[in-house]
């Protein structure tokens, strides 16, 4: 099972090589901004999902919520280690 950290290290890899076809190596094209407009659009349905959706739904908006937070801290060029410090 991926967990957060070997998606982290799978999401650092395409940056890096940025392989044809990539939606990850597309956002971080995209920018900031554009990234930070999907994380508070996914922590939204995180929220919407959780009052209103099942349990497997709101897990799955939370998973989405996880790799866009991971797309931007490829963006701003954070490690794990960065976050991790302030946990
Ligand atoms: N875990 C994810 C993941 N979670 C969410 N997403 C993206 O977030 C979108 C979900 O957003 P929504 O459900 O709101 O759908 P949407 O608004 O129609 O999405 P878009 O219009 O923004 O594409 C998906 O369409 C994906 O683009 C992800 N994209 C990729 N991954 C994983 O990241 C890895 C690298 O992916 P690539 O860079 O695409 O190869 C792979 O292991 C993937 O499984």
């Amino acid at each position: 099972m991926k967990t957060f950290e070997s998606l982290f290290a799978e999401l650092s890899e395409k940056a890096e090589t940025r392989p044809a076809g990539s939606g990850t190596v597309a956002q971080l094209d995209a920018g900031v901004h554009a990234i930070g407009k999907k994380v508070v659009e996914e922590a939204a349905e995180v929220w919407m999902a959780a009052e209103y959706q099942s349990d497997t739904e709101t897990a799955e908006e939370i998973s989405q919520l996880l790799y866009h937070l991971q797309v931007l801290m490829l963006a701003k060029g954070l490690t794990l280690e960065d976050v991790y410090a302030h946990l």
